[in-house]
């Protein structure tokens, strides 16, 4: 639905051409939550706003539902933006005007009808429904930003852009935010592209990630996949930072044994897999470091462990055949 092919951005700055992005192909599938992730300066804002054209490419093509909109114009332009909702760090609403208004702004520009039933409509998707004759500045960062997707909703996109749409909010804030985005992702199958430099983020809600670094997709998958077994140093210090880890990994150089880790997904996360390998093939292990959490909502495991025993290799394969990933660990 939405793909770039070899597009690249350089923007001239005194005179000379600064490169944000080198050739980028990628390809976002209809109603999935995908993130791009990447440090400050990597291109993210380049590359979300080539979707909606806020931005050009210097080269290349951008493709948005099958058709090449790259050099889209007037009306075609116009329309294009319509199916395109996008909501902003900082909210970018209008102080002058209450919650509804903010929301019928949009719907007063494009002559909607019935505007005052959608409004309503919009408003009660948010949780907002209370709060529509007050005015921004009587509202908290969670609740601008819900005034900012409702607003963005309004033309019924097929696609909505974050722009680092949690990064001006608190954690908690930020999960319920992100929360309400997987859920409009589910009610209305809309496709949400979100920028982000945070891989939580990416954790609680997209499906498929991206990792930018200096212009460059270094990285693309599952989720699941480049967070369970992220390749590069990019990707690697970003799981990292959401696994509060710090500085470099424990010492386990008096530990005996050999170092696994060990990743459950889905069913097998709460399955006594491990009891039975160890009843199965008489090997011992001791356990350096452990935890469940959620990638969206599939429950995932990750285990450290020194292993040792006559039937190792047999109990690693036994391990691997109930559909643990296993990853040597080189001290
Ligand atoms: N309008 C512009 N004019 C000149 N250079 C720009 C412009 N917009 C972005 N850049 C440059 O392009 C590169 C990528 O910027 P971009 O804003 O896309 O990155 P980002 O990953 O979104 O960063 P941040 O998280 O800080 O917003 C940077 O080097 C930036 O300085």
């Amino acid at each position: 639905m939405i793909r770039f092919a070899a597009v690249t951005k350089s923007y001239r700055v005194n005179g000379a051409d600064v490169s944000a992005l080198h050739p980028v192909d990628l390809e976002i599938a209809p109603g999935e939550v995908f993130g791009i992730i990447g440090h400050s300066g990597a291109g993210k804002s380049t590359l979300l706003r080539l979707i909606n054209l806020l931005e050009r490419p210097s080269s290349g093509q951008v493709f948005v539902s099958g058709k090449d909109v790259t050099h889209a114009e007037g009306a075609e332009l116009r329309g294009l933006r319509r199916r395109i909702g996008m909501i902003f760090q900082h909210f970018n609403l209008l102080s002058s005007r209450t919650v509804a208004q903010n929301v019928a702004f949009p719907l007063e520009l494009h002559g909607h009808a019935d505007t005052a039933g959608r409004v309503r409509e919009l408003l009660a998707l948010v949780g907002l429904s209370e709060h529509a004759d007050k005015y921004p500045a009587q509202l908290s960062g969670g609740q601008k930003q819900r005034v900012g997707i409702a607003r963005a909703l309004a033309s019924k996109p097929e696609i909505l852009l974050c722009d680092e749409a949690t990064s001006a909010l608190d954690p908690q804030t930020t999960a319920s935010v992100l929360e309400l985005l997987a859920d409009i992702n589910e009610k209305l199958g809309l496709t949400i592209v979100l920028i982000t430099h945070e891989m939580d983020v990416i954790r609680r809600v997209c499906d498929r990630v991206a990792v930018l670094d200096a212009g460059r997709v270094v990285e693309s998958g599952s989720v699941a996949d480049v967070f369970l077994h992220p390749q590069h140093p990019t990707t690697r210090r970003f799981v990292a930072e959401a696994e509060h880890e710090e500085g470099r990994g424990p010492d386990y150089s008096g530990v005996t044994g050999r170092l696994f880790r060990l990743s459950f997904r889905g069913d097998t996360t709460y399955a006594p897999l491990l009891s039975q390998v160890v009843r199965d093939t008489g090997v011992e292990y001791n356990l350096l470091a452990g935890r469940i959490e959620r990638i969206k909502s599939m429950p995932y495991g990750q285990l450290t462990l020194a292993m040792r025993g006559d039937n190792l290799e047999a109990a690693l394969e036994q391990l691997r055949s109930a559909g643990v990933d296993i990853e040597d660990i080189a001290r």
